[in-house]
């Protein structure tokens, strides 16, 4: 479905400040495939989701969805079949605007464009159905300013407004870190149910080995910009953190102290 073949990256080449960001990354994913991503910090991780959303041009390899190359693809034309969510919570929606205006812009941006403001009343019925699902209460405080929520509230709505646009792919980056530890598992146990609800191919950016390991059904750890480790399903399962830390330090040759891999 997510066909990624020989990605590579270097930022400011032949100069002191060359970054090879990515070297010949091969990642095929087939459709429904949970993918969570784990390394050291400046391993890629971003820079690879940059590139499948289409922010980044890569310098050489393909990337092809449903077998199709959309390599040189822009970014917005990409937008309506890539969800994404950050780490900041309030990059994903507008503060000043409400709840149900916020849902409103994310639902025109996969729908027929209109040009009214208003919500009609069965968009409002349909936008509270779907808020029931966070199990936050939000249902009851559509006109509420977004910028009112807290970071979980927050990030837990961007997530539904992800999938507004009926994606076909969703990119995760970090997006649980700067939330506390009860929200965090929140946002992580809705994420499970979008993703499984919308059967969507996702890729998970973490620094939480823990939650690497319990979600989703396949786990890559990167380094250096080269993928370095794939575990499947069967493979992830009584995987413990610190057993990732032992096989990078094996990996690498060296003893890990990577605290930068631990949450
Ligand atoms: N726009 C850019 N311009 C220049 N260098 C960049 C740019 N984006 C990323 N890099 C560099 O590319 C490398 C990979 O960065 P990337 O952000 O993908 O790492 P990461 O694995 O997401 O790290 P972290 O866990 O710290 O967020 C790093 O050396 C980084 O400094």
């Amino acid at each position: 479905m997510l066909e990624i073949s020989q990605v590579s990256k270097t930022f400011f080449p032949n100069t002191v400040n060359e970054r090879r960001a990515l070297q010949g990354i091969d990642l095929h994913l087939a459709e429904g495939d949970f993918v969570t991503v784990i390394g050291s910090n400046g391993a890629g991780k971003s820079t690879i989701l940059n590139t499948i959303a289409g922010k980044l041009l890569p310098d050489t390899g393909t990337v092809k969805v449903s077998g199709k190359d959309v390599t040189r693809m822009a970014d917005h034309r990409r937008a309506a079949w890539i969800g994404r969510v950050f780490q900041d919570p309030t990059a994903g929606t507008a503060p000043n605007l409400t709840i149900e205006e916020n849902m409103a812009l994310a639902w025109r941006r996969g729908h027929t464009r209109g040009l009214a403001r208003g919500v009609s009343r069965s968009r409002r019925g349909l936008f509270r159905e779907e808020l029931t699902k966070l199990e936050l209460g939000l249902e009851d405080r559509l006109t509420a300013k977004v910028g009112l929520l807290s970071g979980g509230q927050r990030q837990a709505l961007s997530l539904l407004m992800a999938t507004f646009s009926g994606p076909k792919i969703l990119l995760l980056d970090e997006h649980t870190a700067a939330l506390d530890p009860s929200r965090a598992e929140l946002v992580t146990r809705l994420t499970q149910q979008v993703v499984a609800e919308h059967r969507l191919t996702t890729l998970m950016v973490t620094h939480n080995m823990s939650q690497a390991l319990e979600v989703g059904n396949r786990l890559i750890m990167m380094h250096d910009g080269r993928i370095i480790l794939e575990l499947d399903e069967a493979q992830k399962a009584g995987r413990t953190p610190a057993d990732l830390l032992a096989e990078f330090a094996k990996i690498k040759g060296a003893v890990v102290d990577d605290k930068t891999m631990l949450s």
